[in-house]
Formats: structure tokens, C-alpha cells, sequence
């Protein structure tokens, strides 16, 4: 008798988690269209994902990023964007943060135009924390969304709430709690399929609409497969055709070189790009974890005025106004700091200082992590962009080449430096295990993507041998690992987020650095382990 294969024994699509409280999200029907974006997606998702490890391939053996050959008519095209849809005009101030219920509440009610509601750098992926955001959101877009506090406050959402934009998980992420015929679907297409299943008719009847950001793009065909799956939704759930709307997050180096190519795959629904500012300095870690030539300095030295940050950010806003998208500035990562007047006067110094370059660099709009910046933002916007938006400006004496955009960044590796990239990757990761994904450290905000580049740089910085740091002490491993060990000590002896997992975590952090290959992503392996 034959072997029954692994395609009839299993059955379509399959959950491997509690689900109570989630029967209204989690319906037949909504599954169902889940496995039909699975099976239209996955190979395609499958052979780009591959092609990434291929690129980076080369990348080791020493090519550099540079603008493609075969795009070059789409460059140099004349060619715009879909008109941008009026709910999306003016967005000079968005705030961010995890799809928690009454962050959710507070980000609506904050005054900023947009609330990107984040599946991604702001959230550890746990089933309920991703379902629990569904649920949430879909209240919000159905009027019903409330929030009763331990302590007895009730938190609802006012009359002039934020438009709702959702960042749905990158590419790279499964879900593995939900698999057709065995097979984990992507983390993305859960984010994305079961919000737009459950809402996107709803916001359309609100004259607002299915409103995505899409993070960690690497090349436009990557692009063009979200605007298919978009496109096969649209058709499933009876829109026309460029209803949803996509901003695009330029935060990979490959990116930067294709973003009229992301423009153009996504013309009839990309409203803009946003400069995705963290995961960008950690993906020009990544891209070059083989060349000496560009090891990065200190965190703290790599702000967006160095060559290489700034032209990516001048060239974003040049690409965007010539097609007649928009330019969304990125996140400073400072947060209000309570009981300390004159600390928190200068981290709101730095705030300004970054949303007026931004607004005057022509971005039309910019991120913050926390309802206190929403004023500190809308202000210098307020002042500086009397125009819903700075389309107007073409930015024409932007010259930013390939050289400048890879450009090498000067600075120190300080001992301070070192041991808060230790303190920050291992108390983040132990946080994120516990199912938080976003945690004030120091007075930062701190995400995936801040804490991907504290664990790249403690890589880069062992694995390129002989680095010393300003006192010229060497920088090795077992200096690592006695910071590891302290820390974990430390944090497991607190009250801090993270305490429960220090172990864990710091075993995690141990393996990543220790190997010989920087991995492409905490998360994926830090994934295996959240509860
Ligand atoms: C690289 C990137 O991808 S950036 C985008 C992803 N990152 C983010 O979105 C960061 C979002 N920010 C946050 O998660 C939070 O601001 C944190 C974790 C950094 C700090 O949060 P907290 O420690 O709760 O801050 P704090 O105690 O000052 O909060 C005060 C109030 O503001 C609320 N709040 C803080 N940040 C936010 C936010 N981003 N959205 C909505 N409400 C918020 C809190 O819920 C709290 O509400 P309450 O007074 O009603 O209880
Ligand atoms: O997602 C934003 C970033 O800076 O990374
Ligand atoms: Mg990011």
C-alpha cells in the first residue's frame, strides 16, 4: 500500500494554538483566504528570500552595491505615482508603537495625522500578541474599541482619531502557528491578509481605507510580489483594483538602489517611502559584515548626518517628489524622560533638532515613538511645511552616487560603546522573549531593529580581529563574555522587563556573537524560543 504523502495527511491549513477569543478573527472564511494568498505567494517568496542569501553571497566575496543595469529605463523613465489618496495628504506627524489596546487608544487620540499600528519592530510575534492586535484593530475600525485599566480608567477613542496605517511582519518572518498542508505561512501574509480580510471594506466605507507600510524591502521584485498579493486580495475581497496603499520602508542598503524600482512595481498604490532609519544602519552592517574597509562606530556616532545616512535620506526625498510620492522622514529614538527636567529638556532638543532637518532637508512628514513628541514634532513641522505636504520640492541638486551611499563612517569604538551593545541586545532580547517588543533602555526607545544593530556591531567588532578600543585595550571575545555575564547577573537579580528570560536570552546573544557568521536576523532564531 502506497504511503499516503504528507499532502493528505495533513489538511489545509492548520492552527497550532489556542484560539479561544480569536473565533471571530480566525473564521473559515478568513482562513481560507489566508491559504489562497499562501499558495499564490510562498514559491515566489521562497526564491526571493533565496535571493538575498545569494546577494549577500557576493557581498562577502567583496562586490559592492550599486544601481542595477537592467532597471535603468525604469530610472530614467518619466513616469508618477497614482494620485495619493486624501485621507493620506497630509501626514507630518505619525506616531508608532505596538498593536497593544490602549497604546492603540493613545496613539489614535495623540493628534498625530497617521498611527502606523506596528506587527513588526515594535512587536514580539507571540500568537496572541499578533492575534490580540487583530482583535484590537478591527474593534478600532469598527467604532468599539475601549480599554478599561487595572486601576479603573477607561480609555476610548476620540472623535478625531489618527488614520490607521499597519505594518504587517517582514518577508523573512513565519508564522508557525498557522500552516497550509504543513508548510508555516509567512508572518507578513497573516499580518496583512487578516487585517485587510476583516477591514479593509469597513475603512473604505469610512473614507479612509486598507493603508499598509511595508518594512525590509531588499530588492523591486520583492516589491511587486506585495503588490500582487495586494491585487489578489483586492479581487477575493471585491475592491478595485489600487484601493490598498502601500508607503514603502527604504531601511535595506540593497534597497536604496532600487527605490524608483520599488516606486514604479508598486505605482498604482505606493503613496511613499519612509526612511526606516534603524534597520537601515543595520542592514549596511549586515551588507558589509566582510569588509573592514566599513566597520561602523559607536551606535550613538551614527546619526543621520553622517555621509552615508544623509544621502540615503536626500536621495529618498529627490526619488519620491519626482514621482510624486511622498518622503517620510524616519524615528529619533529619544522618549520623554520623567523626574529628570534637564535631561528630558535636551532629549526634546534632539528631537527638534532631527524633525528640522528633516523638514527642511523636504521630507513631508516624520515618525515618533510616543505621544509626548506628537506637539514637539507637529510644531517645528507646523512651522517649517506651511503645505499639507512638500511635493513641490524636487530636491534636484541632490547628487548622492553609489560611493556616497556606501560611504565609510568615521568615529570610535568606546568601551562605553561596547557594553551598552551588550546590555541593550541582551536586555531587549529578554524583553522581546517575554513577548514585549519595544522597551525604554536608558531613556531610548528600543525595537527590533535598534537591538539588531547593538548585536551586528559586538559581531563585527570580534570578528574583524586586532580592534582596539580608544585606550587601545583589545576588543575580544572574552571581554564579551564577561559583559554577558554581568549584565545577565544584573538583569536577573532586577525587576526589569527581560528578567524571567536573562538566561535565556543571554545564551541566544552568546551563540549569535560567538559564531562565524553574523546571522541574518535576531529574531528568526530568538522566534524558536517565544513562549
Ligand atoms: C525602528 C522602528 O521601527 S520605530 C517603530 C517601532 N517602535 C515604536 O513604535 C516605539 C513605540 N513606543 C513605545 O512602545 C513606547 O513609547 C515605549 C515602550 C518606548 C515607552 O513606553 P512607556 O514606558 O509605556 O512610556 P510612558 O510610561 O512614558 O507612557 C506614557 C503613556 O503614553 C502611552 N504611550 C507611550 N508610547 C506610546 C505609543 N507609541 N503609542 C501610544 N501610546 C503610547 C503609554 O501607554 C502611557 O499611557 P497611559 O498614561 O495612558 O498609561
Ligand atoms: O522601521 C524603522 C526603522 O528605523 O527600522
Ligand atoms: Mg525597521
Amino acid at each position: 500500500m502506497a504511503v499516503p504523502s504528507e499532502k493528505l495527511v495533513s489538511r489545509p491549513i492548520e492552527i497550532h494554538a489556542d484560539t479561544t477569543g480569536y473565533e471571530d478573527v480566525l473564521t473559515p472564511e478568513a482562513l481560507a483566504f489566508l491559504a489562497r494568498l499562501h499558495r499564490f505567494a510562498e514559491p515566489r517568496r521562497r526564491q526571493l528570500l533565496e535571493a538575498r542569501r545569494q546577494r549577500q553571497v557576493c557581498y562577502d566575496a567583496g562586490v559592492l552595491p550599486d544601481f542595477r543595469a537592467d532597471t535603468q529605463a525604469i530610472r530614467e523613465g518619466d513616469w508618477t505615482v497614482a494620485p495619493i489618496p486624501a485621507a493620506l495628504e497630509d501626514r507630518r506627524v505619525e506616531i508608532t508603537g505596538p498593536v497593544e489596546r490602549k497604546m492603540i487608544i493613545n496613539a489614535l487620540n495623540s493628534g498625530a495625522k497617521v498611527f502606523m499600528a506596528d506587527f513588526e519592530d515594535s512587536s514580539a510575534p507571540s500568537f496572541a500578541n499578533q492575534l490580540d492586535g487583530q482583535v484590537n484593530l478591527r474593534d478600532a475600525v469598527n467604532g468599539t474599541l475601549e480599554y478599561r485599566a487595572p486601576e479603573g480608567k477607561l480609555y476610548r477613542v476620540g472623535p478625531h482619531p489618527a488614520v490607521l496605517v499597519v505594518r504587517p511582519r517582514g518577508w523573512h518572518l513565519p508564522e508557525r502557528h498557522i500552516t497550509v498542508y504543513g508548510e508555516p505561512i509567512a508572518g507578513a501574509l497573516v499580518d496583512f491578509g487578516l487585517f485587510a480580510y476583516h477591514n479593509a471594506r469597513a475603512l473604505l466605507a469610512q473614507d479612509r481605507g486598507p493603508y499598509f507600510y511595508l518594512p525590509k524591502l531588499e530588492a523591486m521584485e520583492e516589491a511587486a510580489l506585495w503588490d500582487e498579493v495586494m491585487a489578489l486580495a483586492e479581487d477575493e475581497l471585491g475592491l478595485a483594483y489600487g484601493s490598498m496603499k502601500a508607503t514603502v520602508l527604504i531601511e535595506t542598503l540593497p534597497a536604496v538602489f532600487q527605490m524608483h524600482e520599488i516606486l514604479h512595481a508598486l505605482r498604482e498604490r505606493v503613496v511613499g517611502l519612509n526612511c526606516g532609519r534603524w534597520d537601515y544602519i543595520f542592514s549596511y552592517l549586515k551588507t558589509f559584515r566582510r569588509h573592514r574597509d566599513r566597520l561602523l562606530p559607536d551606535r550613538g556616532q551614527v546619526v543621520m548626518t553622517v555621509p552615508f545616512l544623509k544621502a540615503y535620506s536626500e536621495l529618498l526625498i529627490q526619488t519620491c517628489h519626482r514621482r510624486g510620492a511622498f518622503a517620510m522622514g524616519g524615528m529619533a529614538a529619544q522618549i520623554p524622560i520623567k523626574n529628570d527636567e534637564d535631561a528630558n529638556d535636551q532629549a526634546m532638543d534632539k528631537v527638534r533638532a532631527d524633525k528640522l532637518r528633516e523638514v527642511q532637508a523636504g521630507h513631508d512628514g516624520t515618525w515618533v515613538a510616543h505621544p509626548a513628541l506628537v506637539p514637539v514634532a507637529m510644531e517645528i513641522f507646523d512651522r517649517h511645511m506651511p503645505t499639507p505636504n512638500q511635493l513641490q520640492l524636487k530636491r534636484d541638486d541632490v547628487k548622492a552616487d553609489r560611493d556616497t551611499l556606501i560611504a565609510p563612517c568615521g568615529g570610535t569604538i568606546t568601551r562605553a560603546g561596547f557594553d551598552n551593545n551588550v546590555e541593550v541586545a541582551l536586555r531587549y532580547t529578554a524583553a522581546w522573549l517575554e513577548g514585549l517588543g519595544c522597551v525604554p533602555i536608558h531613556n531610548l526607545m528600543e525595537d527590533a531593529a535598534t537591538a539588531e544593530i547593538a548585536r551586528s556591531q559586538l559581531w563585527q567588532w570580534l570578528h574583524h580581529g586586532d580592534l582596539v578600543f580608544t585606550d587601545h585595550a583589545p576588543i575580544d571575545l572574552a571581554l564579551f563574555d564577561h559583559a554577558l555575564a554581568t549584565h545577565t547577573h544584573r538583569l536577573q537579580g532586577s525587576t526589569l522587563p527581560g528578567a524571567r528570560r536573562a538566561t535565556d536570552a543571554a545564551r541566544l546573544l552568546a551563540e549569535l556573537t560567538h559564531a562565524d557568521e553574523l546571522g541574518s536576523f535576531l529574531t528568526l532564531p530568538a522566534y524558536e524560543q517565544l513562549a
